[in-house]
């Protein structure tokens, strides 16, 4: 790796990524995440607000106890308090307390922070960067300098910005962080003041952006264009408001698509995608579906025209290829598919001696427009597209047949729970089957009794989960009458597959999807043998 071609990455999940809205890590989700961005090769990781609260200060303890392979633990606080000696002031003896190889230290760059918030002077604002860079370099620390609301200090009063800057580079700051923390800045600002404050200061510079104005991955990215060799973010770009410079994209616009490397080791960027869910599983957030480079929709294709390009080509439609980031294409079945969507499952099912315009691709999508104008959808039912496919080609046979089910549900008082029963008869391979299911809704009930049922026939069934069940009325407005469409996900453990039914009855439209998924798992199991 080319020195000159490094650019530092400062992960802030743990911190402002911490100041998020519903987002509070545990200690032990704390030092999980921290060994987790170590092995994906950040440079630094910042563990937490020193002087916050005892939670931060335990993970500095509990860190010392983990090895890393390279990353550099910072700890967080600001410069000393107004008026306070740096050697007095509670803040800076956390940091030190926190025992850190490098602390970060905000201070204010704007004249407006300084005498409505600090309500202190300019002067002893100046004083208060420059005394507490200089005592954490004499306590031998490595000190980032995050300049708080540099660009907007800058637009304000570029004179007094500067001087901020000046002081912290007199206390021998190693690295100045310019931060845009209201978010408000254009990359275009950002690009001009970060070149000019590369070319007036002999030291690092950095960039901390904020999403207020969905810009800060751009942000972030023409600040090292203008010689920035230091990003500060978040990795999937939760944070305070809006939230921070998404480092996952950061990540891998940099490594994918300049001349610059990030990582320690280059070939980590195919766990992208892992390390995205892993940090929002800590968080407890749900990953999005749409986020850049690592959401399931990031490589989906649906329009006819786009998957018959990317067959052809697959850059023709990707700006980068899916594995680089540790993600997969997907191709989606809806109204809005051609001949080139059909083909892709073909292949998918291993049915490779299809020509695409054979009169069954035809026939295929004929059918499909058919059921969508009924009401069901394919894009979260692969499973079920594929049982339609094997109908049409005349492929599908029923593993047993329905002689009849009865659901109940139940509530004895007004307190009682509610109690669902199903029981159902079955004919498979001429044996006749009656089971009971139990459930917490009809729904399960009726998917317990229908496992039961097949277990003794099929023993790979017995793995077979409802992993989710989503129901939509279609028309509405014909109130009762209105069809319901019921979409469910089945697991074994290994594999998901999404299965769809539409009927005017929500059990009837459940045992449809119910039966898709169950023929398309034992029809799975035909294939492997
Ligand atoms: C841009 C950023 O994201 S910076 C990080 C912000 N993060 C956080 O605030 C989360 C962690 N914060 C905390 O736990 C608490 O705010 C603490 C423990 C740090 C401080 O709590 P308190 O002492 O009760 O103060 P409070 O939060 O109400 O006010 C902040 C104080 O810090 C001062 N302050 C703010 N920025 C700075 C600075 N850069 N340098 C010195 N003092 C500062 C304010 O002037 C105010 O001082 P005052 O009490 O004399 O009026
Ligand atoms: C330092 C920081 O978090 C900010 O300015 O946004």
């Amino acid at each position: 790796m080319s020195a000159e071609n490094k650019v530092f990455i400062y992960d802030t999940t743990l911190r402002d990524g911490a100041q998020a809205e519903g987002v509070t890590f545990s200690p032990v989700a704390k030092i999980h995440v921290a060994k987790m961005l170590d092995s994906f090769g950040v440079d630094y990781i910042e563990g937490g607000f020193a002087a916050s609260n005892p939670k931060d200060m335990a993970f500095f303890k509990a860190i010392k106890n983990e090895t890393l392979k390279q990353a550099k633990i910072a700890a967080f606080g600001s410069t000393r308090r107004a008026n306070v000696k740096v050697e007095e002031d509670k803040g800076t003896a956390a940091l030190l307390e926190a025992d850190t190889d490098v602390c970060t230290i905000f201070g204010k760059s704007w004249l407006l922070h300084v005498t409505e918030v600090l309500k202190t002077t300019p002067e002893e604002n100046l004083a208060m960067i420059e005394d507490t860079c200089r005592y954490l370099k004499e306590n031998g620390k490595e000190v980032i300098y995050d300049a708080e609301h540099f660009f907007d200090g800058y637009k304000d009063s570029p004179d007094y910005a500067l001087r901020s800057l000046e002081a912290a580079v007199r206390g021998g700051a190693d690295c100045l962080v310019l931060c845009d923390t209201n978010g408000g800045c254009m990359p275009n600002e950002i690009f001009e003041v970060t070149t000019l404050v590369r070319d007036r200061f002999g030291v690092a510079v950095g960039i901390h952006t904020h999403n207020d104005s969905e810009t800060a991955v751009a942000n972030a990215m023409e600040s090292v264009r203008a010689g920035a060799v230091h990003v500060q973010g978040v990795i999937n770009g939760f944070g305070e408001r809006c939230g921070n410079c998404n480092l996952v994209s950061v990540v891998a616009n940099l490594n994918l698509k300049t001349d610059k490397t990030c990582l320690a080791d280059p070939a980590q960027l195919k766990s992208l995608k892992s390390v995205s869910q892993f940090v929002n599983e800590q968080a407890n957030l749900r990953d999005n579906q749409r986020a850049a480079f690592v959401g399931e929709s990031a490589f989906a294709h649906k329009a006819g025209m786009h998957v018959d390009g990317v067959r052809k080509v697959s850059h023709s439609f990707e700006h980068v290829p899916p594995e680089s980031v540790g993600n997969d294409r997907r191709i989606l079945i809806s109204e809005l598919s051609g001949a080139s969507n059909v083909m892709e499952k073909l292949i998918e099912m291993g049915l490779n001696n299809i020509d695409r315009k054979s009169p069954e691709v035809r026939e295929i999508l004929k059918m499909m427009e058919k059921q969508e104008r009924g009401g069901y959808v394919y894009e979260s039912a692969d499973a079920s597209f594929k049982m339609l496919i094997k109908k049409v080609l005349k492929e599908h046979k029923s593993f047993f047949e329905l002689e009849g089910f009865r659901v109940m549900v139940e509530k004895r008082g007004k307190n009682a729970p509610c109690v669902s029963e199903a029981t159902l008869k079955l004919n498979v391979n001429g044996k006749r089957a009656f089971t009971v299911g139990e459930g917490d809704g009809p729904v399960d009930a009726l998917n317990m009794a229908l496992r039961h049922a097949l277990q003794e026939f099929y023993p790979s069934i017995r793995h077979v989960q409802l992993a989710d069940y989503r129901v939509s009325i279609l028309d509405p407005e014909e109130a009762t009458a209105a069809k319901t469409r019921v979409v469910i996900e089945s697991s074994d453990g290994e594999n998901t597959w999404g299965t769809v039914g539409v009927s005017e009855n929500i059990i009837e439209a459940s045992w449809e999807a119910l039966v898709d998924g169950v023929e398309y798992k034992l029809f799975l199991n035909e294939d492997k043998k």
